[in-house]
This record gives C-alpha cells, sequence and structure tokens, in this order.
C-alpha cells in the first residue's frame, strides 16, 4: 500500500501516529473517513496487528458497510476481524456476551420507538390515564431523561413533590421498567446505559473488553452525546484512541449531542496530538465555495476554512418553480438530461435531499411519472406512511365504502372498537349482505357497542356523512373530514409533527390535483390517479436515485445533488427558529453538511406559492442568500427573499389557496389572470369557471379560487 500516493501529508501523518491519542478536526471532505480507513488498513498491513484488536465506531450501519467495503477493497479477505460498527450494536455485542452478570439472558428483546409507545399506552390504559393530559412522545422522553440521569422511579416519585402530571409520569415510568424487566425488553437507550452500566461495575468484564482492543477509532465524533463519551472512555483506557470530527456539521444537537467533546478531548485523553485537514477532495471548487461561505455566517463556530485544488467546476445552480411541482419537474428533468449529455452517469449518481420526510412527496411522484427509480433511505415512500393510509382509507370510505379501508380505520383514532367487536360487525354485514360501513349505519342495533364506542362511532359517522355531502372544494372537504375525526387531534395529542406535516402535504397534493383537473375533482378521481403512486415497490438493486432527509446523507457522497425545498421556514425550519439563535445555528450547519455532500455538481431549488405547513406564502430560504454571488446562477422564475419588500405585499391565504367566496361569481365577470391576461367568465360550475380569455389563451377552465385569478370590478 503506497500511502505516500493515496494519502496527502497530513493525512498520512494522521493514518501513521501512534504514539498517542489522536484527534482529527476538519471540514467536510477532507478525507476524515478515508484517513480512519486506511489507517486501519495500516496497522493491518503494515504494523501487522492483529484485525479482531481493531474496533471502528460510525454513525450509520450505511457507513459502516460502507467503511467494511473499502477495507476489505483494499486488503482482500484477511481485513476480516476487524469491528466495523455503529455504537448501538457494538453494546448489543457487548450485552449479548455479559448481560447476564445483572441477571438478565443474553437472548434479550430489542423495543424500537413503536414498541415503546405500544407499552406506554398499555400501562396508561392500566393506570387510566388519558394521553391527553401527557402526550405518549413527552412520556418517551421523560423515561429516556429518567434513565438517563439515572433516577430511579421512587426518586421521580420523590421528585414529583405536588405535581400531579409529574406523579403520573413517574408511576407510568415505574410500570414501564417493570414491564422491561420482566420482559427482558431493552430500548436504544437501554443498550447503551446497560453497556456502560456494566462496565461501571464489573471490572472484570470491563477488562476484557479493554484488552480486547489496542485500537479504538471513532467517526462524526462531533456528535456523541454524554453516554457515548463514557462508553468510549471506559473502553478506551488501554487503547490508541482515534476521533475524527466536524465541529461545523454537529446536527444532533437536539438529541444530547455535545461537541464540546471533540473540543474537549484532549483534556481527558492524555497525551492527545491534534491534526488538522484542510484540504477538500471531494467538491468542485464552486460547491465548496458556497459551502464555506454559509458556514462562516455561523457565529458561534471555531474559524477553519476549507481549500480544495479542483477548478470552479459546474456552476451551483439556484432554481425557483412557480409551483412546488415545477420544482420537482426541474429536478426530474435536471437528471435526464445529465445522464443523456454525459457519459457514463447513471441513477445511482444523484442524490436528493430535503429537510423533513414530508418534503419527498412531490419529488416522488415527478420521478414516477419520469419513471426514474427511485430508493428512499431511513423512511417509507411518501404514499406508504401510516397517517397517509390512513386518511386515504378514510377518503376510500367517504367515496366508495370500501370494506378494507373500513377495517384499516376504525378503530383509528382509538374507538374502544377491539377485534371481537369488528368480528361482530362483519358478521351483521355478512348476515344482512351490506358493506361493514353500512353494518354500522343501518344495523347498529345488531351490533353490541360499550357506551364510548357508541358515542365515538356516532363522531365518525357524521364525519364521513358531512364530507360525502360536502360542496366545499375538495382539500377544505378533506381538512374538516381530518379534524371532524379527531384524527389531527390524536396526532397532536402524541406530539406527531412529521406525520401532522404529512397530512398537510397530502391536503396540498389533493388542492393540485383539482387545480389541474377541475372538471374532473372528484375524490374517485383523485384516489384513482394516487394509485399510480401507492403501489410503488422499494428496489433494493439496480440503479436508482437516493433520496433521504439531511440527517442519513451525513458522511455520504454523490456526485450530483439536489436539495429541495429551501424556503423560509422550510429550512431552516420555522420550528428551529422559533427557538433560539442556536436553533438557527444548527439548521446552518445541516445545509452545510447537505451542500457538501456534492462532488460534481449542486442544485438547490425553491419554489413560490403557499406552505400549508408553514401555513404562510413561500419565500426563498436565507441560506440562498447567504451564499454569496460567486459560482452560482439563478435559474427559473426570479426568487423572491425576506430582504425585499415580498413580505409585505405577499398575497393572503386566500389568495394562494383559493377563497371562499365561489358564490361571488357569475357569467359575465370580467377577470384578469397572471399569464392569460384579460377573461369574462362565460359559465360557473361550483368551483370552478369557465372563462373566455383574449387569444392566445381562448378558453379555459380554472378553479374559482385560483391564486393566478382576479376579478375586475368593471
Ligand atoms: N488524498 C486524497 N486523494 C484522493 N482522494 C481523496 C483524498 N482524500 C480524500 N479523498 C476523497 O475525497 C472524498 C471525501 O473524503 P471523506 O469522505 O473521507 O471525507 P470526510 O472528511 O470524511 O467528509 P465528511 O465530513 O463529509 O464525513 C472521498 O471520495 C475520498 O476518497
Ligand atoms: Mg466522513
Amino acid at each position: 500500500m503506497d500511502l505516500d500516493n493515496l494519502l496527502n501529508k497530513n493525512q498520512k501523518e494522521a493514518a501513521t501516529y501512534l504514539d498517542s491519542h489522536l484527534r482529527i478536526i476538519a471540514g467536510a471532505g477532507s478525507g476524515k473517513t478515508r484517513v480512519v480507513t486506511y489507517r486501519i488498513a495500516y496497522l493491518i498491513d503494515e504494523i501487522g496487528v492483529d484485525p479482531r484488536k481493531i474496533l471502528a465506531i460510525t454513525f450509520t450501519n450505511k457507513a459502516a458497510n460502507e467503511m467494511k467495503e473499502r477495507v476489505s477493497n483494499l486488503l482482500g479477505p484477511h481485513a476480516l476481524g476487524s469491528l466495523i460498527c455503529t455504537i448501538h450494536s457494538l453494546c448489543v455485542r457487548i450485552l449479548r456476551q455479559h448481560i447476564n452478570v445483572i441477571n438478565y439472558p443474553s437472548n434479550f428483546m430489542i423495543m424500537d420507538e413503536e414498541d415503546q409507545k405500544a407499552l406506554i399506552k398499555k400501562i396508561y390504559n392500566n393506570l387510566d390515564i388519558d394521553a391527553k393530559t401527557i402526550s405518549i412522545k413527552s412520556m418517551i422522553a421523560s423515561i429516556s431523561n429518567y434513565k438517563m440521569a439515572n433516577v430511579s422511579p421512587e426518586r421521580a416519585l420523590e421528585l414529583a413533590g405536588q405535581f400531579q402530571g409529574e406523579i403520573k409520569k413517574a408511576k407510568v415510568y415505574k410500570e414501564y421498567l417493570d414491564y422491561q424487566e420482566n420482559h427482558f425488553m431493552l430500548d436504544f437507550d437501554d443498550l447503551l446505559l446497560k453497556a456502560v452500566y456494566i462496565f461501571e461495575n464489573y471490572p472484570d468484564v470491563l477488562e476484557k473488553w479493554q484488552h480486547r482492543f489496542q485500537y479504538i477509532h471513532v467517526d462524526e465524533f462531533q456528535d456523541v452525546g454524554n453516554i457515548e463519551y463514557r462508553l468510549v472512555k471506559l473502553m478506551a483506557k488501554k487503547a490508541i484512541t482515534c476521533v475524527v470530527g466536524d465541529p461545523d456539521q454537529t446536527i444532533y444537537s437536539f438529541r444530547g449531542a455535545d461537541v464540546n467533546y471533540i473540543l474537549d478531548f484532549d483534556k481527558d485523553f492524555k497525551p492527545c496530538k491534534t491534526v488538522i485537514l484542510d484540504q477538500n477532495y471531494r467538491s468542485t471548487g464552486n460547491i465548496l465555495n458556497i459551502s464555506n461561505c454559509l458556514i462562516r455566517k455561523n457565529q458561534n463556530r471555531l474559524e477553519k476554512d476549507l481549500y480544495t485544488e479542483a477548478t470552479g467546476g459546474a456552476e451551483v445552480i439556484h432554481y425557483t418553480g412557480k409551483s412546488e411541482q415545477e420544482e420537482a419537474d426541474y429536478i426530474s428533468s435536471q437528471i435526464e438530461k445529465i445522464i443523456n449529455d454525459i457519459d457514463g452517469v447513471n441513477y445511482r449518481n444523484f442524490a436528493i435531499l430535503y429537510r423533513a420526510n414530508y418534503l419527498s412527496r412531490t419529488i416522488e411522484q415527478s420521478l414516477i411519472s419520469h419513471a426514474i427509480d427511485y430508493r428512499i433511505f431511513g423512511g417509507l415512500k411518501f404514499f406508504s406512511r401510516k397517517e397517509i393510509k390512513d386518511a386515504l382509507s378514510y377518503l376510500q370510505l367517504v367515496s366508495n365504502d370500501e370494506d378494507l379501508a373500513f377495517e384499516r380505520i376504525i378503530n383509528v383514532p382509538s374507538r374502544g372498537i377491539g377485534k371481537k367487536t369488528l368480528e361482530n360487525i362483519q358478521l351483521v354485514a355478512l348476515n344482512n349482505q351490506v358493506s361493514l360501513y353500512e353494518a354500522l349505519t343501518l344495523y347498529s342495533d345488531q351490533i353490541k357497542l360499550s357506551a364510548k364506542a357508541k358515542k365515538e362511532v356516532k363522531v365518525l359517522v357524521n364525519a364521513i356523512e358531512t364530507a360525502k355531502q360536502s360542496n366545499l372544494p375538495l382539500h377544505e372537504m378533506f381538512e374538516n373530514l381530518m379534524n371532524d375525526l379527531g384524527y389531527i387531534e390524536m396526532l397532536k395529542k402524541d406530539l406527531e409533527e412529521n406525520r401532522i406535516d404529512n397530512i398537510h402535504e397530502l391536503q396540498r397534493s389533493i388542492y393540485e390535483f383539482q387545480n389541474q383537473n377541475p372538471d374532473l375533482a372528484t375524490i374517485e378521481n383523485y384516489l384513482q390517479e394516487i394509485s399510480l403512486y401507492t403501489d410503488n415497490d422499494n428496489i433494493d438493486e439496480g440503479q436508482y436515485v437516493s433520496l433521504m432527509t439531511i440527517h442519513m446523507a451525513k458522511g455520504l457522497e454523490f456526485d450530483y445533488v439536489f436539495v429541495l425545498g429551501l424556503s423560509e421556514g422550510i429550512f431552516p425550519s420555522f420550528r428551529s427558529l422559533s427557538e433560539s439563535d442556536d436553533g438557527l445555528e444548527e439548521e446552518r450547519r445541516l445545509a452545510y453538511v447537505a451542500f457538501t455532500r456534492a462532488k460534481k455538481q449542486l442544485f438547490l431549488t425553491d419554489s413560490e406559492g403557499f406552505s400549508f405547513v408553514t401555513d404562510s406564502p413561500k419565500i426563498a430560504s436565507r441560506f440562498i442568500d447567504e451564499v454569496g454571488k460567486e459560482g452560482i446562477k439563478h435559474v427559473g422564475t426570479k426568487p423572491r427573499f425576506k430582504t425585499s419588500n415580498f413580505i409585505n405585499t405577499a398575497p393572503s391565504k386566500e389568495e394562494l389557496v383559493g377563497n371562499n367566496q365561489i358564490t361571488d361569481w357569475a357569467a359575465g365577470d370580467f377577470v384578469l389572470h397572471d399569464s392569460f391576461g384579460k377573461g369574462v367568465v362565460v359559465k360557473v360550475k361550483g368551483n370552478t369557471l369557465d372563462i373566455a380569455f383574449e387569444l392566445p389563451a381562448g378558453l379555459k377552465t380554472l378553479m374559482a379560487g385560483h391564486k393566478a385569478l382576479k376579478k375586475l370590478t368593471n
């Protein structure tokens, strides 16, 4: 292995330095992960270290697999034996071997978040606690806090004093722990906590693991929290520890990550050498330039800049679309164009990144209609998400009384209708040769329901019947339906903000559908169209474009990267903006992570219109403004920033989303349309208008509340 050709001087120094602990602090794409990979190869190949003495901790399974693959490409099969994994899977290994010291069986079960929620719901039922008073999500957070602070249930009860809410929480906590112990279940926090507990209390176990590893590496060290740090510190007693990270890429502070662990690393790990890498090998000059410009806007940071020997390369493109659909179609067509124009490029060279999961919907639909295969990492495709399936089931029930849809939603939100009652309804339906919904409405006297269930069923039926008879535009009917059913309230209660955002996104999809198909805007037709998108399975092999949130993209790189949804309030997210400057700075680091994933070309996109999530008109993200003017080109519609007076003159929601003054329209009204010019209303049909425009536009059918349309008073 000729390291001189593979690494630059500083990188080589870092890869081969074995005299003490080592810290590598460096910006994105400077080869930190590459150094760790070569260091492992160097240890095995040149120094002759037994691979089993080497540990490398990565942030995600994907990163672990990539590192394993790279090492085995370098060394062939004799690299096998070194342990390259995430911190959670390391803990699972430790516990499977040693958890018996605390009287747990080694085949303990691991609980994910869904399991936690289910257990807490069960406990709420037993203790007669209403999720309205303590949301499930806040309960999960409290349990995590108690555990991390090593607070016992008894102590939690003491601390609660006279506060009823806190007393309840302490009780739930006790039940939760009892259940876990009786069933030998560990949640994700426990994996770390129990491993640390065993290390701290069973010196012989700790010693085994301290002996096991001679060289320890931790990638993405800027994102470790207290418990991870303690684990590494315990294990590293006899090892040479190498940590690498970039303080500008700390993006998990909201979950307890603390950048000070890397900044103060040399205080605990003595002696320690620090290597700084400042040459970027990943990106073109233009990409690097705008990323540097952006991150410099953070006040609270260590000054450090990256340079590259690469040329400027293709300009960074900022595209603004008139609508989200236009924005998405721009991305799809650029992917097609690049594949057509440049030899050897395929879908795998592309990534589309976004701030939050709900933002994938428009781009997914566009990719499907362009026949571009894609895969979502770390999440489900939009139309496979639980809340979307629930909402669509409700719409199905409204439109054509589907039994499968009925079964899916009859107890969501919970109406006290369990398996037995459902069987009862099914039997009544069968006996009377009607649908399940009809059985519930027409033959309710034959169905045994508790008083609570009866009340809830009434709410359900009312909501569905109101929706069936609604004359409102579809997206408003849908909004009312979700509210009337208590569905939104259920999500709010559980603090499921992401799911609420997804429901709002679905509402937007309905809104767009009726705008594009004013003549055909029925639920049946909408569901029909959507069915094209709902049964698209994930492809695991072959070529596909990668879609993921920016958090998932940490450490990865792609030739062509699109970052979409760069609108104020979306990214930076309005939730972070309302917190503090720290919130904004973390968003900016997130943008820095996103932009620096690109190797050859970076596309930043946003669009005009109205956001159902922020409930306001969209303007371009401040991050677009902050990247400076050099090496970036604006295309599409002229972007609007907060600094212009757009905010004052922004159209209202009614103007953008459609007002309810449909009845105000009459044949003969004069109108002005942004693109079609002047016209006269020929016919009013419900919410749609037939309008004769000046030529060349001619006769058009439009939504009455369309934002581009204004009624002229005379
Ligand atoms: N000396 C070098 N010669 C050639 N290519 C290099 C060199 N150093 C790094 N690279 C390449 O540059 C890219 C970025 O490297 P790497 O992923 O290790 O950076 P990083 O610092 O870990 O980035 P991030 O902060 O995003 O995790 C990779 O494709 C890597 O192979
Ligand atoms: Mg890396």
